[in-house]
């Protein structure tokens, strides 16, 4: 890494993406002041609790804390006034129609706007449609304080990796000087630096997103393919991520792509498109098929309970959108027990990082049928008395439980994998039967000649 210059940044909002930001800026250097609205978190924040997740993330917290590098503080007034530059890392959640809904945005910038001093950069961090930038510095009206667009690539549950070696920065600023003070922060990465307008890195980040989810729809969709023609959907990925024109990564099918920013952006960029007189029919069959790829993990479930789902107790292992993260955040695990839910299942959840019950998890759920889910401490007692068992989220830990002791447990003996993470072959000699997804149906005459460790990297 290179001499970094060190400059005065606030973060505004504490989040996934504001704490990670705030926590590595300070590593590298700066004086970070990071602002919440949330004053639990806040303390909580001032003694070193995260409250997430993150790999290293607690560690840069606690250093920052330590060499005085990071505070934090209640609201953002607290952290404008001394700063060079001003991130804005607050929710942008999806409206009733669609759109990404900018209150957090708009208010975070009304809240500052007299406070911050001359010549300082305001920079919407936040996924953020296009058109936010002109609009942000519309509300600012300050001739003398500048505006940027730096939208984050980093995944949760690997947010300090992902921030730290960026695959690239983009920057969009109509002052250059503005983009050069932005960028300067990063410096100590060594990461390419790509400096656009405002719109293009607005649109940048959203096209990002949306490519990754339609890719993923995609896949799903060869899945299915590949189990009507008895085909093995791990070999299929594998001979196309060696075509380095594709790659290996994102090719892993699914119950259908989630949590708080692939369905969200997705419908934020099918608004914009149609807010500026255009279209974007593929984006559109992406979602729907994500949708449809959700009821298909329903039908199979439903088909291996014997075709209806009231009173039925389904076992279900992994509850968070992926694995890796304790986040529940629009998760497909939960969108599939919601559908069944709704039919009358009683479902038992495991979650490695979901430890309690999980209040309103169901909302997708008609209210009666909300309380319908009950979260376990083991997978054992998921299993217990279960018709079905349904893998939903990909941990690592499921390949490696004791399948005999399930299948003892287990009231039928089936095993549903919609991630296919599990061995079907130490599965079959338990006595189960494991249906993953995008592969022969278990006892398939192609059994034997499947799968010569064709999994692809995610
Ligand atoms: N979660 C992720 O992996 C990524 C999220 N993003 C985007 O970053 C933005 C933030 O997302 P997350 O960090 O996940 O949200 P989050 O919900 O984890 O955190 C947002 C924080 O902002 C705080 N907040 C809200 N209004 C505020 C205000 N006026 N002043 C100060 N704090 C305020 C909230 O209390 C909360 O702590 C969104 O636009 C999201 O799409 C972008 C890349 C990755
Ligand atoms: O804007 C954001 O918030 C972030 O959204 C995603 O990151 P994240 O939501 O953390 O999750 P991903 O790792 O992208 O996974 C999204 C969904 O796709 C699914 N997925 C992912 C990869 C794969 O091969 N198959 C698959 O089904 C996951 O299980 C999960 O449900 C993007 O990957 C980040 O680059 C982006 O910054």
């Amino acid at each position: 890494m290179t001499e970094v210059f060190e400059s005065n940044v606030a973060v505004v909002g504490a989040g996934h993406v504001g704490l990670t930001t705030a926590a590595c800026l300070a590593s590298l250097g700066h004086r970070v002041v990071c602002a919440d609205v949330d004053v639990a978190k806040v303390d909580g924040l001032a003694r070193g609790q995260t409250g997430i997740r993150e790999p290293g993330l607690s560690e840069l917290v606690a250093d920052g804390l330590t060499t005085s590098r990071l505070k934090f503080v209640f609201g953002a007034a607290a952290a404008a006034p001394t700063a060079d530059v001003v991130f804005l890392c607050v929710p942008t959640p999806m409206g009733t129609d669609g759109a990404a809904d900018l209150t957090a945005v708009e208010a975070a910038v009304r809240e500052i706007r007299g406070l911050l001093p001359s010549g300082c950069v305001v920079v919407n961090k936040s996924t953020v449609p296009v058109g936010t930038a002109a609009r942000t510095a519309e509300l600012l009206d300050r001739a003398d304080v500048a505006v940027a667009s730096n939208p984050e690539f980093l995944r949760e549950g690997s947010a300090v990796e992902d921030f730290l070696n960026p695959d690239r920065i983009v920057i969009g600023a109509r002052d250059p000087g503005a983009a050069d003070r932005v960028a300067a922060l990063y410096e100590g990465l060594g990461a390419p630096v790509l400096r656009t307008g405002w719109a293009s890195a607005e649109i940048t980040k959203y096209a990002s997103n949306a490519y990754l989810a339609t890719r993923l729809s995609f896949v799903n969709s060869i899945a299915e393919l590949c189990e009507r023609a008895g085909a093995d959907i791990g070999d299929v990925t594998l001979g196309m991520g060696h075509d380095r024109r594709i790659g290996t990564s994102f090719l892993r099918p699914g119950p259908g792509w989630g949590g708080p920013c692939l369905p969200k952006d997705t419908h934020a960029l099918l608004r914009s498109a149609e807010a500026l007189g255009g279209e974007f029919p593929l984006l559109r069959a992406a979602i729907d098929t994500n949708a449809r790829q959700r009821d298909l993990v329903v039908e199979r479930v439903r088909e291996a309970v014997g075709g209806r789902f009231a009173g039925v107790r389904v076992g279900l292992l992994g509850l968070t959108f992926k694995a890796g993260t304790d986040d529940v955040r629009d998760s497909p695990a939960l969108a599939v027990a919601a559908r069944m839910a709704a039919e009358g299942a009683e479902l038992v959840a495991h979650d490695p990082a979901v430890p309690g019950p999980l209040p309103g998890a169901l909302s997708d759920a008609p209210p009666g049928d909300r309380d319908r889910i009950r979260v376990v401490e083991t997978a054992y007692a998921a299993a217990d008395g279960a018709a079905a068992l349904v893998v939903l989220t990909e941990w690592p830990e499921f390949r490696d439980l004791d399948w005999k002791r399930i299948a003892g447990l287990l009231l039928g003996e089936s095993v549903i994998d919609t991630r296919n993470v599990l061995d079907a072959s130490v599965l079959d000699e338990a006595g189960l039967s494991c249906r993953g997804v995008g592969r022969p149906a278990p006892r398939d005459p192609d059994l034997a000649a499947r799968r010569p460790g064709g999994v692809v990297a995610g």
